[in-house]
């Protein structure tokens, strides 16, 4: 079920959905020799909009990004940045700030030098902006020292300083986080989010991190094989999921093989569900459910369309466990089940538990459509 993902209307409360467009893609192509790594392209960011192009290694997303910092050119297709054609534009003549993963300072350059450097502008203008961009970044007392004398977590926010310093309407970000350790990272996530929203500059940030992708941006596009295969809010991306792979790329999922019987109800092994769908009678279909969207009764609790399902497996990943379950009636397919340590408590110790299926959380996929 691969909608209309690349143009879908936002939902109406979305703060940028009557905003300026900032940078415009159209129809942007790429090859390396026989390989085509970028179909088609067509997005527009809006001014102030936080974007994140999240997908999996190869995808595509760092090119992109490079397409629209000028340090590759499409094989076709159009850049515009504030309606003006920038597509064959030096990086130089495109007005955009980047941030890489590694952090690119100079090493022989103090924090000051290393923000100041693409500053025009008397020396008193330069010093006056590199102050207020230390301070921007909480760096204030770090001017004179190098980039050896920094963890990597100072180092990339005076790559952001540098990366910000000429006022760019712009601001583009390569994995800026992912050198990083997972402490830091969750702290600059927030500082670069607070900050982007502070300057209200327009961002577009490269990431394979689906959590990353998710807490700080305002819309993910989320990219498959060279194309866009979903583009949303954090809540559309990760609960109406267009496809199969966006639905298995962001956070995790059952996938249960389903028939359209001849009076429209979805059958999972010996059951049939009444779920609104646009499939055909007979058409073989998966349908898609996540670990914390499923039901375990404790006993005496059976509401409708409950099955028994067998205890397997019990992981703890922390606020959760993961319970994989065998469901009989559902063809002995296994499941996922995503609990509380207290709802986990309430269930008991049963081998044999109640689950259900809540039909409203269910998405139901054509089968051809798998990734
Ligand atoms: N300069 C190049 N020459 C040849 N092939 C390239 C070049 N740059 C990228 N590719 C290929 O293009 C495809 C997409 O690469 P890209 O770096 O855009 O992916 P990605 O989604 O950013 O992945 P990753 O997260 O691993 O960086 C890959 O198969 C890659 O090998």
């Amino acid at each position: 079920m691969k909608t209309d993902p690349a143009h879908r209307l936002l939902d109406a409360p979305y703060p940028y959905r009557d905003a300026e467009p900032c940078l415009q893609l159209h129809g942007l192509s790429k090859r390396f020799g026989n390989q085509t790594v970028l179909q088609q392209i067509d997005l527009t960011v809006y001014n102030g909009e936080f974007i994140s192009l999240l997908g999996p290694s190869g995808c595509g997303k760092t090119t992109l990004l490079r397409l629209i910092a000028g340090l590759d050119q499409p094989d076709q297709g159009r850049i515009e940045l504030h309606g003006q054609d920038v597509t064959r534009l030096p990086p130089a003549r495109r007005d955009y700030g980047i941030v890489f993963q590694s952090y690119a300072l100079f090493p022989n350059l103090n924090v000051a030098d290393n923000i100041a450097y693409g500053l025009r502008g008397n020396k008193e203008a330069r010093r006056k902006r590199v102050t207020e961009l230390l301070a921007l970044i909480g760096l204030d007392a770090y001017a004179t020292h190098y980039p050896a004398q920094l963890s990597g977590g100072q180092q990339q926010r005076v790559a952001l300083a540098r990366a910000l310093a000429t006022s760019p309407s712009l601001l583009l970000l390569d994995e800026p986080l992912s050198a990083l350790d997972a402490r830091v990272r969750e702290h600059l996530r927030r500082e670069i989010r607070q900050l982007q929203q502070q300057l209200g500059i327009t961002t577009v940030m490269v990431t394979h991190d689906q959590e990353e992708a998710l807490t700080m941006a305002d819309r993910v596009v989320v990219m498959h094989r060279g194309g866009i295969e979903q583009s949303g809010t954090p809540h559309q991306i990760y609960r109406q999921p267009a496809s199969p792979f966006v639905a298995s790329f962001v956070g995790q999922g059952n996938f249960l093989p389903v028939q359209i019987n001849d009076d429209g109800r979805v059958q999972l092994g010996e059951h049939h569900y009444a779920i609104p769908h646009t499939l055909a009678v007979g058409q073989a279909a998966s349908l898609f459910i996540r670990p914390e969207d499923l039901r375990l009764h404790p006993e005496g609790e059976l509401p409708d369309h409950t099955v028994w399902a067998e205890r397997d497996k019990q992981e703890l990943l922390g606020a959760l466990y993961r319970i994989t379950l065998r469901v009989p009636a559902w063809g002995q397919h296994t499941v996922q089940v995503d609990l509380g340590h207290e709802a986990l408590s309430r269930l008991g110790q049963a081998q044999r538990v109640a689950l259900s299926l809540p039909l409203e959380r269910v998405h139901l996929f054509p089968q051809e459509a798998t990734c």
